[in-house]
């Protein structure tokens, strides 16, 4: 690539339009593309996005657009930071205007529900494009710390280790640091599950049960999504970087975190709807835990903390009971 690198991210989110101040500072062309004119119009003439990242000036590389053409005309890059269940019906009208070396860049931690696809697989499905042109940025990236240029790790994940060598190059600045993996499989799972986790870190900071709690839910919950990774052909390794315990640690100890804010709505005794309704931005894991469960399912894999979130959040199973039902689980060894 002799030119900078151009990169359309869509999705005006709070993670779009951090990212997009990554890419920028590392010296690429962004062009952001977002559904609401609002906020393309706000992106542009005040070099803000006051209802995602109110207080962030963006760098003037940073353009907005809601014509998709546009966005993707010369893009080296197409980073994709949409909601995950809606992914597969906005890449169907992306999809025509992709260029034929476009490299296709997955930000988003979910699973899609009914199929139970990870959104690279959701990827590959829509735009019939080869996994080696598919990657997946991960990690512990809290956006408004990232877009306070506070630092980060990450993990660039592609088959082929050239691509993500290339996207490591795009997105490395001062305060973020890009590493690569080949595990694409491991380090979407590790952000997938980490939303499940994180809610039910939630509950339990919510309900009061202290640090100790915290520490045996993440654990368990690195536990049970190694054992969900192993069925599904991932590397065990992914699970204690960057992609897993990484992002599992800084999702259920910050209070930045929509999964982990959820679930402590949840545990405080919020109703589904009340949280919902306090809820402004994407807290995938309320929606993923259902999928994951399902994935669970089909690989004849156990995950109970992910079935009690499911059985808290959509079943209206009151937490209490929930805690009584996973405590008294029959006992077994640590590594099984
Ligand atoms: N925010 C973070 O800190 C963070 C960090 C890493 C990964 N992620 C992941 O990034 C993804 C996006 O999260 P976010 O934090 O940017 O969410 P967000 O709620 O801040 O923004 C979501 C964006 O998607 C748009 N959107 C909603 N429905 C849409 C639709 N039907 N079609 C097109 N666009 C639609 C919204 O208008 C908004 O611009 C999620 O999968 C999340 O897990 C977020
Ligand atoms: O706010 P959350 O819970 O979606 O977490 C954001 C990022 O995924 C943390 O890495």
């Amino acid at each position: 690539m002799t030119h900078p690198a151009k990169a359309a991210v869509f999705g005006t989110g709070s993670w779009g339009t951090a990212f997009g101040m990554v890419l920028a500072d590392a010296g690429c062309e962004v062009t952001l593309w977002g559904r609401r004119a609002e906020i393309a119009e706000a992106v542009n003439t005040t070099r803000t996005n006051p209802d995602y990242l109110p207080g962030i000036e963006l760098p003037a590389s940073v353009r907005a657009t809601t014509d998709a053409v546009e966005a993707l005309d010369g893009a080296d890059f197409a980073v994709l930071v949409v909601p995950s269940q809606t992914l597969r019906a906005n890449l169907a009208e992306w999809t025509p205007h992709l260029g034929s070396d476009t490299v296709l860049v997955s930000m988003m931690k979910g699973v899609e529900l009914g199929t139970a696809k990870r959104m690279s697989e959701v990827i590959e499905d829509v735009t019939k494009v080869s996994a080696d042109r598919v990657a997946v940025i991960t990690g512990p990236n809290l956006a408004k710390e990232i877009a306070e240029r506070r630092p980060a790790a990450a993990v660039v994940a592609c088959q082929d280790e050239s691509v993500a060598q290339r996207l490591q190059s795009a997105c490395h600045t001062s305060y973020f640091r890009p590493y690569t993996n080949t595990d694409v499989v491991g380090c979407e799972l590790g952000g997938a599950v980490k939303n499940v986790i994180g809610l039910a870190v939630g509950i339990a900071d919510g309900m009061g049960l202290g640090d100790n709690a915290k520490g045996s839910l993440i654990t368990r919950g690195l536990a049970e999504t190694t054992r969900l990774g192993l069925a599904m052909g991932a590397d065990p390794l992914t699970f204690s970087g960057l992609a897993g315990l990484g992002d599992l640690v800084a999702t259920c100890s910050s209070p930045l975190s929509r999964n982990h804010t959820f679930g402590t709505n949840l545990g405080r005794g919020m109703t589904l709807q009340e949280t919902i309704a306090v809820t402004k931005q994407t807290a995938e894991g309320v929606k993923s835990c259902e999928s994951v469960l399902d994935l669970a399912r089909r690989h004849g894999v156990d995950m109970p903390i992910t079935e009690t979130v499911v059985g808290i959040v959509h079943e209206g199973k009151p937490p209490m009971v929930a805690l009584g039902e996973l405590m008294s689980r029959s006992a077994k060894p640590e590594r099984r």
